[in-house]
């Protein structure tokens, strides 16, 4: 479904008010406008639960763009008039204002003019609002994005995948995983495929472990409800973090510029993840998270997890992939880290660290490679050294957010980083045993920390020596 990029775009935004639409949709949305990568005609159709006049949610998309995004766009007068909201939901009975709307869009831009349905509501609101789309003909020709995560356990994965096929066709769906949109998750296999120095140890022979770590001091206060409904494990684990350890793990595809070979290859890499053992998973809930409005006071929801993962393939065997996550803990970053095995040799005993490829996902990216090298002066002693690389500050390019990114590719056609319903029920598979009876208690953590202390021996166990490599 490869399109021109001048065709002129009606965008629908379910759950245009929430968290997700604020703090990254609309930035993203504009910034495209800004950069020249919408069509000239476009219009961005909000809709949401509850009434808001056009006036009210044109000052929310107001606040969004100061707040997240980069301010307002010199032409702000005339986008702003393209932006109108119907609120009130909208269900198979009742379709509010929503059908008109488009219509009216429709006309305006012309019959060539292509529907682009964003699902940023939350996930047990998916199937609702596909009846609702198809029984109102709104399917015919459209794309769909559906934000993660796309079901909520195995079996409700499977339900709302039949149901969006009725719908949908699979070229309309665009099952969207924000952080396969990250500079720096794209570069994980350019840096790879395109340099021996690391595509050479890409291997079970050099590596000892890989970590994706993704710590965040952010608290849920602005989205409790999701969250108390979701946690820490289905919101990232089966997710972004599943979606990041495959990205590492996959074989090389045949060929890199081919979509379908590279979705291939990455949920190849899924299917090989072997089923989560509760013994080797840490849940965390932090203190003070059962006061939050929107909380049960009895939650035992998770808002941390560590997670030890085994890949079962040639290239993976008996190497860890440690996963972790988590709300209100000590630091914010985004870290993908192959630690190297100790080096043999005459130097093997005075290497006190191995080497390690650490790529930050923040922002363009960044590269931090630490070695060991000779201390400068007549001694022969050895010194720990890092060196880092700024991905972002290559080449001429410029720098697209994920959310922008991967609109672009909904726009232009491009499923490279989109997830196929194929990846998402091996996934699902592999997180299944977080979802039984044998699922493991929440255990406290403080605020501004690390984590329950059990997720530190989950690195150490097995494996003397490993630690996380962050926070260490
Ligand atoms: N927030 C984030 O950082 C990220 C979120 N996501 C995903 O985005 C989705 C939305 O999350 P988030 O924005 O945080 O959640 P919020 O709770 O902040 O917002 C959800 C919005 O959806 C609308 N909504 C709520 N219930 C329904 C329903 N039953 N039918 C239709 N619309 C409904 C609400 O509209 P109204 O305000 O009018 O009531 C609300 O504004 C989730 O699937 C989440 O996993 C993905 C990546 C990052
Ligand atoms: O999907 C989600 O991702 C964000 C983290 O992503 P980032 O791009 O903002 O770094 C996370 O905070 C949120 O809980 C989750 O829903």
């Amino acid at each position: 479904m490869a399109s021109n990029t001048q065709q002129p775009v009606v965008f629908v935004l379910f759950g245009a008010a929430g968290d997700l639409s604020r703090r990254k949709v609309l930035p993203a949305w504009i910034s495209m406008h800004q950069r020249g990568l919408l069509p000239e005609r476009w219009r961005l159709i909000g809709s949401g639960m509850n009434e808001r006049s056009n006036e009210e949610y044109r000052g929310i998309v107001e606040e969004s763009l100061t707040e997240h995004g980069d301010g307002l766009p010199l032409d702000w007068d005339d986008v702003v008039e393209r932006i109108e909201f119907v609120g009130g939901g909208f269900t198979e009975d009742n379709p509010g204002g929503l059908v008109d709307a488009v219509a009216r869009a429709k006309e305006d831009l012309g019959d060539e003019a292509v529907l682009v349905h964003y699902l940023a509501i939350p996930p047990e609101a998916f199937d609702n609002v596909t009846r609702a789309l198809a029984a109102n003909d709104l399917t015919e020709g459209t794309r769909v994005v559906f934000e993660k995560p796309y079901g909520t356990s195995l079996d409700s994965f499977e339900e709302l995948d039949a149901l969006v096929k009725t719908a949908f066709s699979e070229e309309q769906v665009f099952r969207i995983d924000h952080f396969l949109g990250k500079e720096a998750v794209q570069n994980l296999y350019v840096m790879r495929f395109a340099n021996e120095l690391f595509g050479g140890v890409w291997h079970r022979d050099h590596v000892a472990q890989v970590q994706i770590d993704v710590p965040e001091e952010l608290d849920v206060a602005q989205r409790a409800e999701f969250y108390d409904a979701t946690g820490a494990a289905l919101d990232m684990l089966v997710t972004h973090l599943f979606q990041v350890a495959a990205q590492v793990a996959m074989e090389p595809p045949e060929d890199l510029r081919d979509p379908e070979s590279v979705i291939a290859a990455r949920e190849e890499a899924l299917s090989h993840f072997r089923a989560l053992d509760p013994a080797e998973v840490v849940l965390g809930q932090y203190d003070g998270y059962r006061d939050i409005d929107g909380v049960a006071p009895d939650s035992d929801q998770d808002t941390f997890v560590a997670a030890r993962l085994w890949v079962d393939t040639d290239r993976w065997r008996d190497v860890p992939f440690l996963l972790r996550t988590g709300k209100r803990m000590a630091a914010s970053a985004q870290q993908v880290t192959l630690v190297l095995r100790s080096p043999r040799g005459p130097l093997m005993r005075e290497v006190d660290r191995p080497n390690s490829l650490s790529f930050s996902l923040k922002g363009s990216g960044e590269l931090t490679i630490h070695t060991t090298v000779k201390t400068p002066g007549p001694e022969m002693s050895l010194t720990p050294a890092q060196t880092e690389l700024e991905l972002g500050e290559v080449g001429d390019g410029g720098w697209l957010a994920p959310y922008a990114s991967l609109l672009h590719d909904v726009l232009t056609g491009d499923r490279t980083l989109f997830t196929s319903a194929a990846g998402l029920r091996h996934a699902f598979t592999a997180f299944a045993p977080l979802q039984s009876n044998a699922r493991p208690t929440p255990q406290p953590y403080e605020p501004g920390s690390w984590g329950p202390a059990e997720a530190a021996s989950l690195a150490e166990a097995g494996d003397r020596g490993r630690r996380w490599f962050l926070g260490q």
